[in-house]
């Protein structure tokens, strides 16, 4: 049987929610990782780094009493974050980055920032603090194509950005076209770029497979196909500035399956086996562990992880739903087969 055998990776995007879908959904992704990046964007979000503390308390209290799973917090940036609440979240130990979502572009942002210039001051402070911070890079301007949002996101907002904050470490989330991975390349080396493995594996035509597919809807929408393949490349280039980031983000079924249903795909339960089976379909599985262990550690200034973890090539078949608090989700490959299995 053929094994792969990985350094652990790390998650450096991931929705964990809160309460009892918390606890649902946690042990799928600290099986997979030693860490994980954790949203803040909870309700309300995570604007404080007392309310980070709080949050990652009640992360550490879920997990199994065995598991070595840290969860990495991030500050939710409003236009009300102060320069002390920065300094705060840099001497914290735990707060790792700071998160931008455009106030309205995707799940719990209506507490987004409504002008980049009206946080130049906290941007400032991170950049001379050396903290971190992560992009929803779309723009929000009802005038713009769903379609076209990172790109034009890169050139109005992004482009400037790393003009005026030369040494501001950055990461663009979710990249999901040919631009964003251009852009990323072409950039100095303050800026990286997470990829999810439902963006490697879907484009658009995901979204309509014989009708309507709620569970295939997630921000930034599925691009076409050439972006696709742009993402497969960047990937698999080795290129250190690209790692591994699920953005998994389980919602109950029925928000799912709406007249207005909630953007985001869960791919926890299965995460580090999808990523390998993009990699090996692109004939790069020798390159997996660079971008899903070496890569993020590397750009956060963390150490790698010393554990491992295996995968044998071993067919095995998603459920078709999983537990999600009193509810249930619906998870990529509902039903369907994968050819790897995490060993456990
Ligand atoms: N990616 C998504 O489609 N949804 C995320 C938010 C986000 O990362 O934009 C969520 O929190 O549900
Ligand atoms: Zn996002
Ligand atoms: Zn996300």
């Amino acid at each position: 049987m053929q094994e792969l055998n990985l350094i652990c990776p790390d998650d450096w995007h991931l929705h964990l929610r809160d309460g009892a879908n918390m606890a649902s959904v946690l042990p799928d992704s600290a099986r997979r990782f030693g860490r994980a990046i954790v949203m803040p964007n909870l309700k309300p979000p995570v604007t404080t780094v007392d309310l980070a503390a709080a949050y990652r308390d009640r992360i550490v209290a879920a997990l199994e009493p065995s598991s070595a799973f840290q969860p990495l917090m991030t500050l939710y940036l409003t236009d009300n974050t102060t320069v002390s609440e920065i300094e705060k979240a840099k001497s914290s130990g735990f707060v790792q980055a700071v998160k931008y979502y455009p106030a309205g572009a995707t799940t719990h942002s209506e507490n987004g920032v409504t002008d980049l210039k009206r946080v130049y001051n906290v941007l400032e402070a991170m950049e001379k603090m050396d903290l971190p911070l992560l992009l929803h890079g779309e723009v929000t301007d009802p005038d713009i194509d769903i379609f076209d949002r990172e790109a034009v996101f890169i050139e109005r907002h992004l482009l400037p950005l790393t003009r005026n904050f030369p040494g501001l470490r950055m990461v663009l989330e979710h990249i999901t076209t040919r631009t964003a991975t251009q852009f990323v390349a072409d950039a100095g080396k303050q800026i990286a770029a997470t990829i999810t493995a439902h963006h490697l594996l879907l484009n658009r035509n995901a979204l309509f497979v014989g009708g309507v597919r709620p569970h295939h809807y997630c921000l930034p929408i599925l691009k076409r196909e050439t972006h696709r393949q742009a993402l497969i490349q960047a990937a698999t280039s080795g290129n250190p500035k690209y790692f591994l980031g699920t953005d998994s983000a389980p919602h109950p079924r029925q928000d799912k399956e709406s007249a207005c249903g909630c953007a985001g795909i869960y791919t926890a339960h299965a995460a580090i086996e999808l990523y390998a089976e993009v990699f090996e379909a692109a004939g790069a599985l020798d390159r997996l562990e660079a971008f899903a262990s070496f890569h993020g550690p590397d750009f956060y200034q963390l150490p790698r992880n010393q554990g491992h973890i295996t995968l044998e090539k071993r067919s095995w078949t998603v459920p078709e739903s999983y537990p999600c608090g009193v509810d249930t989700l619906i998870p990529l490959r509902t039903g369907e087969e994968l050819s790897w299995k995490l060993r456990e």
